[in-house]
């Protein structure tokens, strides 16, 4: 019997929910509303990157999504992003969620912009991927698609890589499109190879999604925020997350 590979999982980012909630002392948009909405909708994950200047995810909502998720989504996953060197671990030994990645994002950066350089750091993030996995935590590093670094990403101990994919939707629909998807591609071949399972992330959208996924074989999850909760403003939670369920299904 052929092992049919796992459609793509959709985790829901959402820092840009909190990042509206945070600029009056109202509570709204409510970050677990939204969860429960998107959840109810279809998606398999929420994601958040609680960052160390809290200017969007805060430490109450990643424990207020911990109860959520647990209470009353326990089939759904929680994936917690962060740099480990920074304030990532005291989440993953507290809450224990089902998915953490490891960004390498220094403290005021306007957004994450590139992937681990495991030449660097890979000897020092190790142990913190050890810590994570014992706790039962799975361990994605954010990557740029170098298919060369995969090897490195599983030495290191990770579980999975997370494909950085914001130079992909900047050439989509350019004639780099294709170079830049082969890359990709060939990346994460290269990743599977090494043993690793691969998430994908960053300035994916409605447009860039399916066609992404048609290019880059197995990928296990993308997680997407900014652009998805932008299209929520127009369509609604539901109607947008089945609007990205669609173009999840289009790329099967
Ligand atoms: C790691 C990554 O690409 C995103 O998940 C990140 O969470 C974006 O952070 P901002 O939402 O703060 O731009
Ligand atoms: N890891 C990518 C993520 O969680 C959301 O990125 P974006 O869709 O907000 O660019």
């Amino acid at each position: 019997m052929t092992s049919h590979p796992a459609r793509t999982a959709l985790s829901v980012n959402l820092n840009k929910v909190a990042l509206v909630r945070n600029t009056r002392h109202l509570g709204i948009p409510s970050v677990v509303r939204a969860a429960t909405l998107c959840l109810r909708a279809g998606a398999q994950g929420i994601t958040v990157h609680p960052r160390p200047d809290a200017r969007h995810i805060r430490a109450a909502d990643v424990r207020e999504l911990h109860g959520l998720l647990r209470q009353s989504w326990p089939g759904a996953e929680f994936n917690i992003e962060g740099n480990p060197f920074h304030n990532l671990m005291d989440f993953v030994r507290e809450f224990r969620p089902d998915q953490c990645t490891f960004v390498p994002d220094t403290e005021g950066q306007f957004t994450s912009d590139h992937g681990w350089d495991l030449a660097a750091d890979g000897e020092r993030v190790r142990p913190l991927i050890e810590e994570a996995r014992a706790l039962g935590v799975r361990v994605s590093l954010f990557m740029d698609p170098v298919a060369a670094n995969m090897a490195a990403a599983k030495a290191a101990g990770a579980d999975r890589v997370e494909l950085y994919t914001e130079h992909y939707a900047h050439v989509f629909g350019t004639a780099q499109q294709a170079r830049v998807l082969a890359s990709y591609a060939q990346a994460a071949r290269a990743a599977q190879a090494a043993g690793l399972q691969v998430n994908a992330g960053h300035d994916l959208n409605r447009d860039n999604l399916a066609t992404f996924l048609r290019s880059v074989p197995g990928v296990r999850e993308v997680s997407i925020g900014h652009a998805l909760i932008a299209d929520a403003l127009e369509l609604g939670y539901e109607g947008t997350v089945k609007a990205y369920l669609d173009c999840i299904a289009a790329g099967a």
